[in-house]
């Protein structure tokens, strides 16, 4: 569905922020593409959907070059879920479906009230301008946005940004049924837990550079150190330290009074994108 090979992009003479990108997307597949804010996510995102001219290397979606496929069939093939929700905010949600609806041939369209419901938008809300939603309802009705012309392709940036947990649940669920559906989603977010929940493979980027590309299980497993976490008594205060596996051969390795209890711990996506690139994800 996606494949991008040396891509690369600089803002102005001076900065470039993508230093050759290469990755594939598989039909049907949840991509995720991780990294820190800055790291180029949005930027790829904005070339592979025609917002952003002037990339080097080349890309192609739905198997065409990008500087040819921004047509109106691939808008019609595509939903894109921005950062900042583009809503007019003087128009209600339902307002501005109808608003959205009216750039696809009706036979591409879904039932407003019915992805709003899905969405479990508050129906009373669903009438009054999008100015008076909390960052959570914007979310919503931008989601139905991207899902409106029943798209084969998903681009979807960081999408439960500014959610509640069960307003992050029901995203998921709704990206799981797309996928169910066929529709290949890219998932640009610097969220681990949507990344290891939806994704099939997730690639990590830092600096314009992809530094590491795989599933988010074969990465954790990739992860040289076992660690336990030990909670202990010592001097009548109760602490936790965390150690490698192989420092315990000789025994517990630092003073303590009485072991409460040790517990290995799984690494995260999270100890893996340090691990790859020295740094965190914020
Ligand atoms: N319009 C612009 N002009 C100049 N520099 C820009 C512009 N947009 C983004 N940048 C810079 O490009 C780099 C990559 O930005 P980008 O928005 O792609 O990162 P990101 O990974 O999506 O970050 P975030 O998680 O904060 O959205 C950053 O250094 C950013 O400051």
């Amino acid at each position: 569905m996606i494949e991008v090979k040396d891509l690369t992009f600089s803002y102005g003479k001076d900065k470039q922020v993508l230093h050759g990108l290469n990755f594939t997307v598989g039909d049907g597949e949840i991509f995720g593409f991780l990294g820190p804010n800055g790291s180029g996510k949005s930027t790829t995102q904005k070339i592979l959907t025609g917002i952003l001219k002037g990339h080097g290397g080349c890309a192609t979606l739905f198997g065409q070059d990008i500087s040819r496929v921004h047509t109106q069939d691939f808008f019609q093939r595509i939903g894109v879920l921005f950062e900042f929700p583009y809503l007019y905010a003087n128009l209600s949600a339902i307002d501005n479906l109808k608003y959205f609806s009216s750039f696809y041939p009706a036979k591409r369209l879904r039932d407003i009230g019915e992805i709003l419901e899905k969405l479990e938008f508050k129906m009373d809300f669903s009438k009054k301008p999008v100015s008076s939603y909390s960052k959570g309802m914007r979310q919503r009705v931008s989601m139905a946005r991207s899902l409106i012309n029943n798209p084969e392709l998903l681009f979807l940036d960081e999408p439960t940004s500014g959610l509640d947990p069960s307003g992050a649940v029901l995203f998921r669920r709704i990206i799981e049924e797309e996928r169910k559906k066929g529709t290949t989603v890219f998932l640009t977010t610097h969220n681990m837990l949507d990344a290891d929940l939806l994704c099939d493979r997730v690639a990590f980027i830092t600096n314009g550079t992809i530094a590491a590309l795989d599933t988010p299980k074969r990465l954790k497993e990739q992860n040289s150190s076992h660690l336990v976490l030990i909670e202990y008594l010592y001097q009548g205060i109760r602490k936790e330290k965390e150690i490698e596996t192989a420092n315990l051969e000789g025994g517990i390795p630092f003073p303590h009074d009485e072991i409460i209890s040790i517990h290995s711990r799984e690494p995260s996506l999270e100890d893996m994108f340090i691990q790859y690139t020295g740094r965190g994800l914020c």
